[in-house]
Protein backbone atom coordinates (compact mmCIF):
# COMPACT_ATOMS: atom_id res chain seq x y z
CA UNK A 1 0.00 0.00 0.00
CA UNK A 2 3.07 2.22 0.73
CA UNK A 3 4.43 1.65 -2.84
CA UNK A 4 3.58 3.28 -6.16
CA UNK A 5 2.58 0.74 -8.56
CA UNK A 6 1.63 0.88 -12.39
CA UNK A 7 -0.35 -0.75 -15.08
CA UNK A 8 -1.91 -0.59 -18.72
CA UNK A 9 -5.54 -0.62 -17.81
CA UNK A 10 -6.76 -0.86 -21.18
CA UNK A 11 -7.21 -3.86 -23.69
CA UNK A 12 -5.14 -5.15 -26.60
CA UNK A 13 -5.91 -3.18 -29.85
CA UNK A 14 -7.40 0.81 -30.15
CA UNK A 15 -5.37 3.57 -30.80
CA UNK A 16 -5.35 4.97 -27.15
CA UNK A 17 -3.58 3.32 -24.32
CA UNK A 18 -4.68 4.20 -20.81
CA UNK A 19 -1.49 3.92 -18.16
CA UNK A 20 -2.33 4.20 -14.05
CA UNK A 21 -0.05 4.79 -11.39
CA UNK A 22 -1.28 4.71 -7.83
CA UNK A 23 0.94 5.33 -4.58
CA UNK A 24 2.05 8.17 -2.94
CA UNK A 25 4.57 8.63 -5.62
CA UNK A 26 2.16 9.01 -8.29
CA UNK A 27 2.20 12.94 -9.04
CA UNK A 28 5.58 12.86 -8.22
CA UNK A 29 6.33 10.68 -11.30
CA UNK A 30 3.21 12.29 -13.55
CA UNK A 31 5.44 16.26 -12.62
CA UNK A 32 8.88 15.00 -13.69
CA UNK A 33 7.53 12.95 -16.65
CA UNK A 34 5.39 16.00 -18.00
CA UNK A 35 8.48 18.04 -16.47
CA UNK A 36 5.83 20.52 -15.08
CA UNK A 37 6.63 22.57 -12.00
CA UNK A 38 3.37 23.80 -10.53
CA UNK A 39 1.06 21.82 -9.19
CA UNK A 40 -2.39 19.94 -11.48
CA UNK A 41 -5.84 20.31 -10.38
CA UNK A 42 -7.50 18.02 -9.02
CA UNK A 43 -9.86 16.10 -11.10
CA UNK A 44 -8.45 17.40 -14.33
CA UNK A 45 -7.48 16.28 -17.51
CA UNK A 46 -4.37 17.96 -18.99
CA UNK A 47 -3.02 17.62 -22.66
CA UNK A 48 0.89 17.49 -21.84
CA UNK A 49 4.16 16.53 -23.33
CA UNK A 50 5.41 13.30 -22.03
CA UNK A 51 9.31 13.45 -21.56
CA UNK A 52 11.95 10.28 -22.34
CA UNK A 53 14.47 12.26 -21.42
CA UNK A 54 15.09 15.21 -23.23
CA UNK A 55 12.82 13.39 -26.16
CA UNK A 56 9.60 14.07 -26.98
CA UNK A 57 7.75 10.50 -26.02
CA UNK A 58 4.10 11.34 -26.71
CA UNK A 59 1.20 14.01 -25.97
CA UNK A 60 -1.22 12.60 -24.11
CA UNK A 61 -4.19 13.11 -21.78
CA UNK A 62 -3.03 13.17 -18.28
CA UNK A 63 -5.91 12.87 -15.62
CA UNK A 64 -4.80 13.70 -11.49
CA UNK A 65 -6.73 12.15 -8.60
CA UNK A 66 -6.04 12.97 -5.11
CA UNK A 67 -7.04 10.51 -2.48
CA UNK A 68 -9.52 9.47 -0.91
CA UNK A 69 -11.18 9.97 -4.29
CA UNK A 70 -9.64 7.67 -6.80
CA UNK A 71 -10.43 4.67 -8.20
CA UNK A 72 -8.08 2.91 -5.55
CA UNK A 73 -8.36 5.78 -3.19
CA UNK A 74 -4.68 6.73 -3.59
CA UNK A 75 -3.37 9.36 -4.85
CA UNK A 76 -3.50 8.25 -8.79
CA UNK A 77 -2.51 9.50 -12.24
CA UNK A 78 -3.65 8.24 -15.91
CA UNK A 79 -1.52 8.42 -19.09
CA UNK A 80 -4.21 8.31 -21.68
CA UNK A 81 -1.28 8.07 -24.39
CA UNK A 82 -0.86 6.94 -27.84
CA UNK A 83 -1.10 2.88 -28.11
CA UNK A 84 2.05 2.30 -29.46
CA UNK A 85 3.63 -1.19 -27.88
CA UNK A 86 6.80 1.26 -27.80
CA UNK A 87 5.56 4.17 -26.37
CA UNK A 88 3.77 1.97 -23.79
CA UNK A 89 7.01 0.42 -22.86
CA UNK A 90 9.09 2.72 -23.18
CA UNK A 91 6.23 4.61 -20.28
CA UNK A 92 6.62 1.58 -17.81
CA UNK A 93 10.43 1.15 -18.11
CA UNK A 94 10.71 5.22 -17.03
CA UNK A 95 8.29 4.45 -14.28
CA UNK A 96 10.28 1.48 -13.34
CA UNK A 97 13.37 3.74 -13.36
CA UNK A 98 11.40 5.94 -10.80
CA UNK A 99 10.46 3.23 -8.58
CA UNK A 100 7.48 2.53 -9.35
CA UNK A 101 6.87 -1.22 -9.56
CA UNK A 102 4.08 -3.18 -12.03
CA UNK A 103 0.68 -3.97 -10.07
CA UNK A 104 0.09 -7.60 -9.83
CA UNK A 105 -2.99 -9.08 -11.02
CA UNK A 106 -6.19 -7.21 -9.37
CA UNK A 107 -3.76 -5.15 -7.03
CA UNK A 108 -5.66 -1.71 -8.22
CA UNK A 109 -8.64 -3.51 -6.83
CA UNK A 110 -7.33 -4.82 -3.88
CA UNK A 111 -6.41 -1.73 -2.69
CA UNK A 112 -9.87 -0.11 -3.43
CA UNK A 113 -11.22 -2.89 -1.09
CA UNK A 114 -8.57 -1.70 1.51
CA UNK A 115 -9.29 1.96 1.12
CA UNK A 116 -13.07 1.01 1.72
CA UNK A 117 -14.36 1.72 -1.77
CA UNK A 118 -15.83 -1.58 -2.76
CA UNK A 119 -16.39 -4.59 -0.37
CA UNK A 120 -15.80 -8.17 -2.14
CA UNK A 121 -18.72 -9.11 -3.56
CA UNK A 122 -18.71 -5.78 -5.31
CA UNK A 123 -14.98 -6.80 -5.85
CA UNK A 124 -15.99 -9.59 -7.41
CA UNK A 125 -18.94 -8.04 -9.31
CA UNK A 126 -16.33 -5.96 -11.13
CA UNK A 127 -13.79 -8.52 -12.06
CA UNK A 128 -17.58 -10.49 -13.38
CA UNK A 129 -18.47 -7.72 -15.22
CA UNK A 130 -15.39 -7.39 -17.25
CA UNK A 131 -15.68 -10.83 -18.07
CA UNK A 132 -19.65 -10.54 -18.93
CA UNK A 133 -20.31 -11.13 -23.07
CA UNK A 134 -24.35 -11.35 -23.25
CA UNK A 135 -27.08 -9.07 -21.36
CA UNK A 136 -27.55 -11.75 -18.57
CA UNK A 137 -23.99 -12.25 -17.56
CA UNK A 138 -23.75 -8.20 -17.48
CA UNK A 139 -26.97 -8.07 -15.54
CA UNK A 140 -25.91 -10.36 -12.70
CA UNK A 141 -22.27 -8.73 -12.52
CA UNK A 142 -23.91 -5.11 -12.60
CA UNK A 143 -26.27 -5.61 -10.02
CA UNK A 144 -23.55 -7.71 -7.72
CA UNK A 145 -20.91 -4.54 -8.92
CA UNK A 146 -23.80 -1.99 -8.03
CA UNK A 147 -24.34 -3.34 -4.12
CA UNK A 148 -27.76 -4.81 -4.67
CA UNK A 149 -26.09 -8.26 -3.92
CA UNK A 150 -23.98 -6.70 -1.02
CA UNK A 151 -27.05 -5.05 0.29
CA UNK A 152 -29.18 -8.22 0.51
CA UNK A 153 -26.05 -9.98 2.03
CA UNK A 154 -25.83 -7.71 4.54
CA UNK A 155 -29.66 -7.46 5.50
CA UNK A 156 -29.15 -11.14 6.47
CA UNK A 157 -26.10 -10.00 8.30
CA UNK A 158 -27.66 -7.45 10.01
CA UNK A 159 -30.57 -9.57 11.30
CA UNK A 160 -28.09 -12.22 12.65
CA UNK A 161 -26.19 -9.50 14.51
CA UNK A 162 -28.95 -7.90 16.16
CA UNK A 163 -30.33 -11.67 17.61
CA UNK A 164 -26.41 -12.02 18.60
CA UNK A 165 -26.58 -9.31 20.52
CA UNK A 166 -29.69 -10.15 22.12
CA UNK A 167 -28.18 -13.53 23.12
CA UNK A 168 -24.94 -12.64 24.35
CA UNK A 169 -26.40 -9.77 27.03
CA UNK A 170 -28.12 -11.99 28.39
CA UNK A 171 -24.99 -14.25 28.58
CA UNK A 172 -23.48 -11.64 30.33
CA UNK A 173 -26.51 -11.05 32.64
CA UNK A 174 -24.74 -13.46 35.23
CA UNK A 175 -28.07 -11.90 38.12
CA UNK A 176 -30.82 -12.44 35.45
CA UNK A 177 -32.01 -9.19 35.69
CA UNK A 178 -33.32 -9.06 32.24
CA UNK A 179 -36.01 -11.05 30.32
CA UNK A 180 -35.58 -14.14 29.17
CA UNK A 181 -35.26 -14.58 25.72
CA UNK A 182 -38.88 -15.29 23.82
CA UNK A 183 -38.29 -18.63 21.92
CA UNK A 184 -41.05 -17.57 19.69
CA UNK A 185 -39.22 -14.90 18.44
CA UNK A 186 -35.53 -16.19 18.22
CA UNK A 187 -37.15 -18.67 16.41
CA UNK A 188 -38.76 -16.61 13.94
CA UNK A 189 -35.93 -14.86 13.13
CA UNK A 190 -33.83 -17.72 12.88
CA UNK A 191 -36.33 -19.53 10.28
CA UNK A 192 -36.60 -15.82 8.28
CA UNK A 193 -32.81 -15.78 8.23
CA UNK A 194 -32.36 -19.16 7.03
CA UNK A 195 -34.97 -19.06 4.32
CA UNK A 196 -33.35 -15.65 2.47
CA UNK A 197 -30.17 -17.43 3.03
CA UNK A 198 -31.68 -20.38 0.94
CA UNK A 199 -33.20 -18.42 -1.50
CA UNK A 200 -30.17 -16.72 -2.19
CA UNK A 201 -28.49 -19.85 -2.47
CA UNK A 202 -31.24 -21.57 -4.24
CA UNK A 203 -30.11 -18.62 -7.34
CA UNK A 204 -26.75 -20.46 -7.38
CA UNK A 205 -28.19 -22.96 -10.01
CA UNK A 206 -29.10 -20.09 -12.46
CA UNK A 207 -26.35 -17.91 -11.62
CA UNK A 208 -23.66 -20.30 -12.36
CA UNK A 209 -24.71 -20.78 -15.72
CA UNK A 210 -25.05 -17.56 -15.98
CA UNK A 211 -21.05 -16.55 -15.41
CA UNK A 212 -20.12 -19.45 -17.84
CA UNK A 213 -22.30 -20.52 -20.35
CA UNK A 214 -23.80 -24.09 -20.51
CA UNK A 215 -22.06 -26.35 -22.31
CA UNK A 216 -23.60 -28.92 -24.35
CA UNK A 217 -22.08 -31.65 -26.15
CA UNK A 218 -23.38 -33.36 -28.95
CA UNK A 219 -22.00 -36.89 -29.89
CA UNK A 220 -23.53 -39.80 -31.50
CA UNK A 221 -22.06 -42.35 -34.19
CA UNK A 222 -20.94 -41.10 -37.67
CA UNK A 223 -23.61 -39.75 -39.85
CA UNK A 224 -26.38 -39.73 -37.12
CA UNK A 225 -26.84 -36.13 -38.42
CA UNK A 226 -24.86 -33.70 -35.79
CA UNK A 227 -23.84 -30.84 -37.97
CA UNK A 228 -27.10 -30.60 -39.26
CA UNK A 229 -28.30 -30.82 -35.82
CA UNK A 230 -25.99 -28.27 -34.70
CA UNK A 231 -26.91 -26.00 -37.80
CA UNK A 232 -30.71 -25.97 -36.91
CA UNK A 233 -30.16 -25.22 -33.64
CA UNK A 234 -27.93 -22.00 -34.57
CA UNK A 235 -29.73 -20.96 -37.31
CA UNK A 236 -26.87 -21.11 -40.38
CA UNK A 237 -24.58 -23.68 -41.54
CA UNK A 238 -21.76 -23.50 -39.02
CA UNK A 239 -20.75 -26.69 -39.51
CA UNK A 240 -20.22 -28.61 -42.65
CA UNK A 241 -22.62 -31.42 -43.81
CA UNK A 242 -22.58 -34.17 -46.23
CA UNK A 243 -24.18 -37.77 -46.69
CA UNK A 244 -20.69 -38.85 -46.12
CA UNK A 245 -19.81 -40.99 -43.20
CA UNK A 246 -17.10 -39.02 -40.75
CA UNK A 247 -17.04 -35.52 -42.45
CA UNK A 248 -16.66 -33.99 -38.84
CA UNK A 249 -13.17 -34.59 -37.99
CA UNK A 250 -12.94 -32.48 -35.50
CA UNK A 251 -15.32 -30.58 -32.58
CA UNK A 252 -16.80 -27.71 -33.79
CA UNK A 253 -17.52 -24.68 -31.19
CA UNK A 254 -20.90 -22.05 -31.43
CA UNK A 255 -22.26 -19.79 -29.03
CA UNK A 256 -26.18 -20.11 -28.82
CA UNK A 257 -28.81 -18.31 -27.05
CA UNK A 258 -31.48 -20.93 -25.44
CA UNK A 259 -33.82 -18.84 -23.75
CA UNK A 260 -31.66 -15.99 -22.45
CA UNK A 261 -29.06 -18.43 -21.51
CA UNK A 262 -24.98 -18.56 -22.89
CA UNK A 263 -25.12 -22.23 -24.53
CA UNK A 264 -21.63 -23.71 -25.83
CA UNK A 265 -22.12 -26.24 -28.52
CA UNK A 266 -20.05 -28.46 -29.41
CA UNK A 267 -20.38 -30.80 -32.31
CA UNK A 268 -18.17 -33.41 -32.46
CA UNK A 269 -16.91 -36.14 -34.66
CA UNK A 270 -18.49 -39.64 -34.90
CA UNK A 271 -17.56 -42.04 -32.52
CA UNK A 272 -17.36 -45.58 -33.99
CA UNK A 273 -15.01 -48.73 -33.92
CA UNK A 274 -13.04 -50.25 -36.03
CA UNK A 275 -9.86 -49.46 -38.24
CA UNK A 276 -8.81 -45.40 -37.60
CA UNK A 277 -6.36 -43.47 -39.03
CA UNK A 278 -4.41 -41.36 -36.98
CA UNK A 279 -6.63 -37.89 -37.51
CA UNK A 280 -10.03 -39.62 -36.78
CA UNK A 281 -8.66 -41.49 -33.82
CA UNK A 282 -7.35 -37.96 -32.21
CA UNK A 283 -11.20 -36.56 -33.71
CA UNK A 284 -12.98 -39.08 -31.80
CA UNK A 285 -10.58 -38.29 -28.60
CA UNK A 286 -11.55 -35.06 -28.74
CA UNK A 287 -15.30 -35.54 -28.93
CA UNK A 288 -15.16 -37.63 -25.84
CA UNK A 289 -12.70 -34.69 -24.01
CA UNK A 290 -16.04 -32.51 -25.34
CA UNK A 291 -18.56 -34.82 -23.22
CA UNK A 292 -16.09 -35.04 -20.42
CA UNK A 293 -16.36 -31.07 -19.82
CA UNK A 294 -19.89 -30.43 -20.74
CA UNK A 295 -22.75 -30.34 -18.37
CA UNK A 296 -25.22 -31.96 -20.89
CA UNK A 297 -24.98 -34.24 -24.02
CA UNK A 298 -27.45 -34.36 -26.66
CA UNK A 299 -26.90 -37.85 -27.73
CA UNK A 300 -28.26 -37.96 -31.62
CA UNK A 301 -29.27 -40.64 -33.00
CA UNK A 302 -30.53 -41.56 -36.69
CA UNK A 303 -33.49 -44.05 -36.06
CA UNK A 304 -34.57 -44.50 -39.60
CA UNK A 305 -31.06 -46.35 -39.95
CA UNK A 306 -30.24 -49.91 -38.31
CA UNK A 307 -27.39 -49.38 -36.45
CA UNK A 308 -28.46 -49.04 -33.74
CA UNK A 309 -26.30 -51.49 -32.04
CA UNK A 310 -23.72 -48.85 -32.40
CA UNK A 311 -25.20 -46.37 -30.76
CA UNK A 312 -26.49 -48.56 -27.77
CA UNK A 313 -22.35 -49.66 -27.52
CA UNK A 314 -21.45 -45.47 -27.46
CA UNK A 315 -24.83 -45.12 -25.50
CA UNK A 316 -23.50 -47.12 -22.67
CA UNK A 317 -20.07 -45.53 -22.78
CA UNK A 318 -21.45 -42.08 -21.95
CA UNK A 319 -24.17 -43.20 -19.46
CA UNK A 320 -21.15 -43.95 -17.18
CA UNK A 321 -20.18 -41.01 -17.47
CA UNK A 322 -23.15 -39.38 -14.99
CA UNK A 323 -24.58 -36.48 -17.08
CA UNK A 324 -27.64 -35.84 -18.02
CA UNK A 325 -28.29 -37.09 -22.05
CA UNK A 326 -30.79 -35.85 -24.12
CA UNK A 327 -31.91 -38.33 -26.81
CA UNK A 328 -32.63 -36.33 -30.16
CA UNK A 329 -34.17 -38.96 -32.16
CA UNK A 330 -33.53 -37.49 -36.31
CA UNK A 331 -35.21 -38.86 -39.28
CA UNK A 332 -37.53 -40.89 -37.39
CA UNK A 333 -39.31 -43.14 -39.18
CA UNK A 334 -42.66 -44.07 -38.81
CA UNK A 335 -42.37 -47.89 -38.12
CA UNK A 336 -40.26 -46.93 -35.78
CA UNK A 337 -40.22 -49.34 -32.35
CA UNK A 338 -37.68 -47.55 -30.34
CA UNK A 339 -35.29 -50.01 -28.61
CA UNK A 340 -34.50 -50.12 -24.62
CA UNK A 341 -32.17 -48.15 -24.25
CA UNK A 342 -34.43 -45.33 -25.51
CA UNK A 343 -35.97 -44.87 -21.88
CA UNK A 344 -32.59 -44.59 -19.68
CA UNK A 345 -32.70 -41.05 -21.79
CA UNK A 346 -33.21 -38.08 -19.30
CA UNK A 347 -35.36 -37.07 -22.03
CA UNK A 348 -36.22 -37.75 -25.66
CA UNK A 349 -36.99 -35.45 -28.46
CA UNK A 350 -38.26 -36.14 -32.05
CA UNK A 351 -36.15 -33.68 -34.08
CA UNK A 352 -36.12 -32.79 -37.61
CA UNK A 353 -33.13 -30.69 -38.62
CA UNK A 354 -34.44 -29.56 -41.98
CA UNK A 355 -37.81 -28.92 -41.15
CA UNK A 356 -36.99 -27.21 -37.20
CA UNK A 357 -39.17 -29.55 -35.86
CA UNK A 358 -37.93 -30.48 -32.10
CA UNK A 359 -35.95 -28.21 -32.11
CA UNK A 360 -37.25 -25.36 -29.46
CA UNK A 361 -38.34 -28.53 -27.02
CA UNK A 362 -34.59 -29.70 -27.56
CA UNK A 363 -33.72 -26.39 -26.43
CA UNK A 364 -36.24 -26.14 -23.64
CA UNK A 365 -35.41 -29.55 -22.22
CA UNK A 366 -31.66 -28.58 -22.16
CA UNK A 367 -32.50 -25.46 -19.44
CA UNK A 368 -35.56 -27.51 -17.34
CA UNK A 369 -32.95 -30.72 -17.07
CA UNK A 370 -30.51 -28.34 -15.67
CA UNK A 371 -32.41 -26.39 -13.68
CA UNK A 372 -30.74 -23.70 -14.77
CA UNK A 373 -34.02 -21.04 -14.17
CA UNK A 374 -35.36 -18.39 -16.30
CA UNK A 375 -33.45 -15.22 -16.00
CA UNK A 376 -34.74 -12.23 -14.52
CA UNK A 377 -33.36 -8.92 -15.37
CA UNK A 378 -32.47 -7.11 -11.87
CA UNK A 379 -32.97 -10.11 -9.30
CA UNK A 380 -29.73 -10.83 -7.15
CA UNK A 381 -28.06 -13.86 -8.89
CA UNK A 382 -25.21 -16.07 -6.97
CA UNK A 383 -22.37 -16.81 -9.48
CA UNK A 384 -19.72 -17.70 -7.40
CA UNK A 385 -19.37 -21.01 -6.10
CA UNK A 386 -17.77 -19.84 -2.77
CA UNK A 387 -20.46 -17.33 -2.30
CA UNK A 388 -22.83 -20.75 -2.57
CA UNK A 389 -20.33 -22.78 0.08
CA UNK A 390 -20.52 -20.03 2.27
CA UNK A 391 -24.29 -19.56 2.39
CA UNK A 392 -25.11 -23.40 2.61
CA UNK A 393 -22.55 -23.47 5.74
CA UNK A 394 -25.18 -20.35 6.88
CA UNK A 395 -27.83 -22.30 6.77
CA UNK A 396 -26.50 -25.76 8.57
CA UNK A 397 -25.36 -23.27 11.46
CA UNK A 398 -28.79 -22.31 11.66
CA UNK A 399 -30.66 -25.32 11.54
CA UNK A 400 -28.01 -26.30 14.50
CA UNK A 401 -28.98 -23.16 15.49
CA UNK A 402 -33.20 -24.28 15.92
CA UNK A 403 -31.75 -27.34 17.26
CA UNK A 404 -30.76 -25.77 20.11
CA UNK A 405 -32.98 -23.63 20.86
CA UNK A 406 -35.36 -26.43 20.44
CA UNK A 407 -33.67 -29.05 22.63
CA UNK A 408 -33.10 -26.15 24.83
CA UNK A 409 -29.38 -26.56 25.24
CA UNK A 410 -28.67 -22.83 26.67
CA UNK A 411 -27.80 -19.82 25.15
CA UNK A 412 -23.71 -20.33 24.47
CA UNK A 413 -24.76 -23.18 22.50
CA UNK A 414 -27.26 -20.83 20.58
CA UNK A 415 -24.59 -17.88 20.48
CA UNK A 416 -22.08 -20.19 18.93
CA UNK A 417 -23.98 -21.63 15.93
CA UNK A 418 -25.63 -17.97 15.37
CA UNK A 419 -21.60 -16.20 15.61
CA UNK A 420 -20.46 -19.16 13.47
CA UNK A 421 -23.49 -17.58 10.54
CA UNK A 422 -22.28 -14.61 11.16
CA UNK A 423 -19.03 -15.46 10.26
CA UNK A 424 -19.36 -16.86 7.41
CA UNK A 425 -21.75 -13.70 6.02
CA UNK A 426 -18.76 -11.15 7.19
CA UNK A 427 -16.49 -13.23 4.98
CA UNK A 428 -18.40 -13.06 2.00
CA UNK A 429 -18.64 -9.94 2.50
CA UNK A 430 -15.01 -9.17 3.87
CA UNK A 431 -15.69 -7.40 6.77
CA UNK A 432 -13.39 -9.80 8.58
CA UNK A 433 -10.31 -12.02 6.21
CA UNK A 434 -7.00 -13.37 6.41
CA UNK A 435 -4.44 -11.11 3.84
CA UNK A 436 -3.20 -14.21 2.56
CA UNK A 437 -6.83 -15.10 1.20
CA UNK A 438 -7.14 -11.47 -0.03
CA UNK A 439 -4.35 -11.90 -2.43
CA UNK A 440 -5.27 -15.23 -3.68
CA UNK A 441 -8.93 -13.34 -4.21
CA UNK A 442 -7.92 -10.39 -6.27
CA UNK A 443 -4.85 -12.42 -7.95
CA UNK A 444 -7.78 -13.84 -9.91
CA UNK A 445 -8.64 -10.70 -11.35
CA UNK A 446 -6.88 -9.23 -15.15
CA UNK A 447 -3.96 -7.58 -15.02
CA UNK A 448 -4.18 -3.76 -14.30
CA UNK A 449 -7.76 -4.08 -12.64
N1 LIG B 1 -9.91 6.28 -17.43
C1 LIG B 1 -10.59 5.44 -16.67
N2 LIG B 1 -11.75 4.96 -17.11
C2 LIG B 1 -12.46 4.09 -16.33
C3 LIG B 1 -11.98 3.70 -15.06
C4 LIG B 1 -10.73 4.26 -14.62
O1 LIG B 1 -10.24 3.96 -13.53
N3 LIG B 1 -10.10 5.13 -15.45
N4 LIG B 1 -12.72 2.79 -14.31
C5 LIG B 1 -12.13 1.99 -13.36
O2 LIG B 1 -12.41 0.85 -13.16
C6 LIG B 1 -14.14 2.65 -14.57
C7 LIG B 1 -14.84 3.79 -13.93
N5 LIG B 1 -14.77 3.65 -12.50
C8 LIG B 1 -14.26 4.57 -11.62
C9 LIG B 1 -14.70 4.48 -10.31
C10 LIG B 1 -14.30 5.43 -9.40
C11 LIG B 1 -13.44 6.43 -9.80
C12 LIG B 1 -13.07 7.52 -8.83
O3 LIG B 1 -12.17 8.29 -9.08
N6 LIG B 1 -13.78 7.62 -7.71
C13 LIG B 1 -13.54 8.58 -6.68
C14 LIG B 1 -14.04 9.95 -7.08
C15 LIG B 1 -15.49 10.05 -7.23
C16 LIG B 1 -15.97 11.44 -7.58
O4 LIG B 1 -15.21 12.39 -7.46
O5 LIG B 1 -17.13 11.50 -8.00
C17 LIG B 1 -14.16 8.11 -5.38
O6 LIG B 1 -14.89 7.13 -5.38
O7 LIG B 1 -13.83 8.72 -4.37
C18 LIG B 1 -12.96 6.48 -11.09
C19 LIG B 1 -13.37 5.54 -12.00
C20 LIG B 1 -14.37 2.59 -16.04
N7 LIG B 1 -13.64 3.61 -16.77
Amino acid sequence: MNDTICAVITGSGGAVAVIRVSGPEAWQCALKLTKSSNGPEVNRVYHQKLFDGDFLLDKALVTYFKAPKSFTGGDTVEFACHASNYIKGRLLQILSDMGVRPAKNGEFSMRAFINGKMDLVEANGLCDLIASDNAASHGAAMNSMEGKLSAEFKRIKNSLSELLAQIEVRIDDVDEEMQPLDPGYTKKILNDVKLRAGDLASTFSTGKFVKEGIKVAILGVPNAGKSSLLNAIVGFDRAIVSEHSGTTRDTVEEIADFKGHKIILTDTAGIKEGALDVAEREGMRRSLNAADKSDIIIFTADTSKKHLQADHELWNSLKIKGKKIILACNKKDINFTPPEFLYEADKVVNVSSKTGEGVEELKNSVISLLDAGDIKADSNLITSAVHYDMLVKTEKELEEALKALKKDLGLEFLAEHVRRALLHLKEIIGEVYADDILGIIFSKFCVGK
